[in-house]
């Protein structure tokens, strides 16, 4: 494993500076790219540097914004992740439009004891609903603090309907006392993100095919034939 660690923001404005160039480009899958949003104290940087370094530290600097890239094997292939850990968020304007765009997935999380911290993330996720529509990238939601079971805010009736309506998928997680919780979060995503990119690629290449470019060409002639036919039809009606 490899950890780098690339650069720091204190910006907190909507769109701060990126940290790094927020055009994308895929690599085959080989980088991934993950925003982690979310408000503030919910355990964002206690998530990524539990993943990252396996350690849970308890006391972090929550003044700056890291990207940390992170050498690891995915299923078999190397790959590299890159990981936005940003500064917490008090409102939706908060949120960097530039940053949520970089994103191959973004993990959006909220405290089981902080109901706020859920209205924030369900605000966020409409929020990336809305930026990324025609680009479908998975989105996890993280219940953090489950080490915190007696003080849940949350219900599971409300959780449960959230995350069908947005497609999310959803992790239980405690950044102090359960490692394993951690891992599958970003193991289970660049898996998605990976798995996404292949069959947007399989599709591009499928649709520059000269004869299926042709037969659609085709196929389209003739809905535009039997359109003109039906209006002449009903217009003479
Ligand atoms: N009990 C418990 N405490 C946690 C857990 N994860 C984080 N914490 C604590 O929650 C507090 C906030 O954690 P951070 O990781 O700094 O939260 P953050 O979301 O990065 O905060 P900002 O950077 O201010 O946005 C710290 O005191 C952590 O020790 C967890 O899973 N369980």
């Amino acid at each position: 494993m490899s950890l780098e660690y690339l650069g720091e923001s204190k910006s907190g404005q909507r769109s701060p500076k990126p940290l790094v160039d927020t055009k994308h480009s895929h690599n085959n899958g080989k980088e991934v790219n993950f925003l982690v949003l979310g408000k503030h104290s919910v355990g964002k940087t206690a998530l990524t540097v539990r993943y990252l370094t396996k350690r849970f530290i308890g006391d972090y600097n929550s003044e700056q914004e890291m990207l940390y890239s992170h050498c690891t094997v995915l299923d078999g292939k190397h790959v590299t992740l890159h990981i936005i850990d940003t500064r917490g968020q008090d409102k939706l304007e908060d949120v960097s439009e530039d940053q949520v765009r970089w994103a191959d997935s973004v993990i959006v999380v909220f405290a089981i004891n902080d109901k706020d911290s859920f209205e924030l993330a369900r605000s966020i996720v409409e929020y990336i609903h809305n930026v990324r529509e025609n680009t479908n990238i998975p989105v996890g939601l993280v219940a953090n603090k489950s080490d915190l079971i007696d003080r849940n805010d949350v219900s599971d009736t409300e959780l449960t309907r959230f995350c069908a309506e947005f497609n999310l998928y959803f992790f239980e997680t405690s950044a102090s006392e359960a490692r394993h919780s951690v891992i599958e979060v970003f193991t289970v995503l660049a898996r998605q993100v990976r798995i996404m990119i292949k069959k947007r690629e399989k599709l591009t290449r499928f649709m520059s095919n000269p004869a299926v470019a042709a037969k659609l060409q085709i196929q389209q002639s003739f809905r535009n034939l039997a359109e003109r036919a039906w209006r002449s039809r009903t217009s003479t009606l």
